[in-house]
């Protein structure tokens, strides 16, 4: 299994088969290793658990093919049930991305061990409390958001009184700093976002939407990178 120190979450890609317009998952994740993404999710709310198996499965027959099962972390959204059917069935996932209801990271590391990358989300502002009163020990990174309201979850960052609350880039630039663990930022980020996330110091960036609902997934997720890597102004 994936060694934890060899995490790179700076182009990450989370993807379920709601989220292709129709198109199928596996040709979106072909074009988004073939870009060059570092880190692979499969979430879905709507897929049974066999469907899940498969998915994670084709995924990490893609990464196999190009060579890439060592360099890109394949993760699972929630479900530590698919995570342990899929490697009881051979298939090589590197573990799970959980949140704040979901199973508890300790009970996941316990079940997926030492080796295995373990993701936890929280909305920004409650992760600087995370920070400060939990052992981070058991986490390898944090994903935050949303960066922008995002009808790919429109309940994230809801607040008391149904209005969604966004993270500024200070925010999130503090976050960078006082974080223990990599951080991830992700909630509506499109290409015009990279270079000012890229200066908060957080490890990358995470999108669904902006690859899986463009025309041309692959030439998307090539500029997303590029954009990190160079760090300069977007032309969209
Ligand atoms: C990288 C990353 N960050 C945050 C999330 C959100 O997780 P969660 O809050 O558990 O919400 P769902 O994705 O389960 O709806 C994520 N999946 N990935
Ligand atoms: C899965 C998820 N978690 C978020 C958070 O803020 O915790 S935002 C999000 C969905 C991101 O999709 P898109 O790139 O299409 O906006
Ligand atoms: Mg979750």
């Amino acid at each position: 299994m994936r060694n934890r120190k060899k995490l790179d979450i700076s182009a990450y890609f989370v993807v379920g088969p709601e989220n292709t317009k129709g198109r199928p998952v596996g040709q979106i994740i072909t074009d988004v290793v073939e870009a060059g993404f570092t880190c692979l999710q499969i979430r879905s709310k709507t897929a049974s658990a066999s469907e899940m198996i498969e998915l994670t499965r084709e995924a990490a027959a893609i990464l196999a093919k190009f060579g890439r099962s060592d360099q890109v972390t394949l993760l699972v959204d929630d479900r530590l049930d698919v995570v342990l059917a899929a490697r009881k069935q051979g298939i090589k996932v590197d573990g799970i991305h959980v949140g704040q209801s979901d199973i508890p990271v300790e009970v996941c590391r316990e079940y997926l061990g030492e080796d295995s990358i373990i993701g936890l989300s929280a909305r920004t502002h409650e992760l600087f409390d995370y920070i400060k009163t939990t052992d981070v020990g058991q986490i390898d990174y944090f994903g935050a958001g949303p960066l922008h309201e995002t009808q790919t979850k429109p309940d994230c960052g809801l607040g008391p009184d149904g209005k969604v609350i966004t993270r500024s880039f200070s925010d999130i630039s503090k976050l960078a700093r006082l974080s223990p663990v990599p951080v991830v930022i992700g909630g509506g980020v499109t290409l015009c976002d990279i270079p000012e996330l890229a200066r908060t110091g957080v490890g990358g960036f995470f999108v669904v939407s902006a690859i899986s609902e463009a025309d041309d997934p692959k030439a998307e997720a090539v500029k997303l990178i590029e954009a990190w890597k160079a760090n300069k102004p977007c032309k969209e």
